[in-house]
């Protein structure tokens, strides 16, 4: 299983690419649960990664941008697309709407990977529709980060669903939503192809500074080592 790693700078994504994340996720984690960083940011960073060589997948959010505001959705995708990142993530609410932005987000040419938040549990005729757009990838998220973890809002069963789903399309199969070290023998079990995280990897809440010790540490957790030091986290 890979780590994604959400991170807000220059200085973030390069401690993440060298501290064992798989995939750099840009996005500012004290402006919402996919809070968008100004495009200007998100080029710096790109271009940071790029000379560092790192090699990782770059994906960046557009920002929390409700299903009604199709307009502003697809102005943001534009714009996130337009930065060089290899895949734009994109928040899609339990939400009528969705299958209609799903459909602007396939006809929009950029690699979108979307991202189905998870509050109030998954629709999975959504996940299904999203899968015949032929994504590179699907994510699960949940919104309201003190309100407990993924595993608090969708079961296991739904969860399975989902990363089955995916992969029977073809495409990645991504979970996130306030997941920590206490978590990793379901998501061993749910065997997705990547895990989200922001709030494990920092000192305190998902909005302050990322701790590259917490960092290492949740990676070797995640690929299967046992980590005495996140044994009570
Ligand atoms: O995309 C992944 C998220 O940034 C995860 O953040 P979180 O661990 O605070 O839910």
């Amino acid at each position: 299983m890979k780590l994604l790693v959400s991170v807000r700078s220059v200085e973030e994504a390069l401690l993440a690419a060298d501290g064992g994340a798989d995939f750099i996720d840009l996005k500012e984690p004290g402006a919402g649960a996919l809070g968008g960083l100004p495009v200007a940011t998100i080029r710096e960073i790109v271009a940071a990664l790029r000379r560092h060589r790192s090699g990782l997948a770059v994906s960046a959010t557009i920002g929390d941008v409700p299903m009604h505001e199709t307009r502003r959705i697809a102005d943001c995708v534009d714009a996130v697309g337009a930065c060089g990142v290899d895949y734009v993530k994109v928040g899609i609410e339990r939400d009528p709407q969705a299958p209609r932005v799903l459909d602007a987000l396939a006809a929009s040419g950029w690699p979108i990977v979307p991202v189905f938040i998870a509050d109030q549990g998954l629709d999975m005729a959504h996940v299904a529709y999203a899968c015949t757009l032929r994504f590179p990838g699907a994510m699960v998220d949940t919104f309201d980060k003190r309100a407990g973890s993924l595993f608090d809002a969708v079961s296991m069963e739904v969860l399975g669903a989902f990363v089955d789903t995916v992969h029977g399309a073809g495409s990645m199969a991504g979970l996130a939503g306030a997941l920590r070290a206490v978590h990793a023998p379901l998501l061993h079990a749910l065997d997705p192809d990547f895990a989200g995280f922001r709030t494990a990897v920092c000192v305190g809440d998902r909005s302050t500074a990322l701790d590259p010790q917490r960092l290492r540490d949740l990676g070797m957790l995640m690929r299967g080592h046992s980590v005495p030091a996140l044994l009570h986290e």
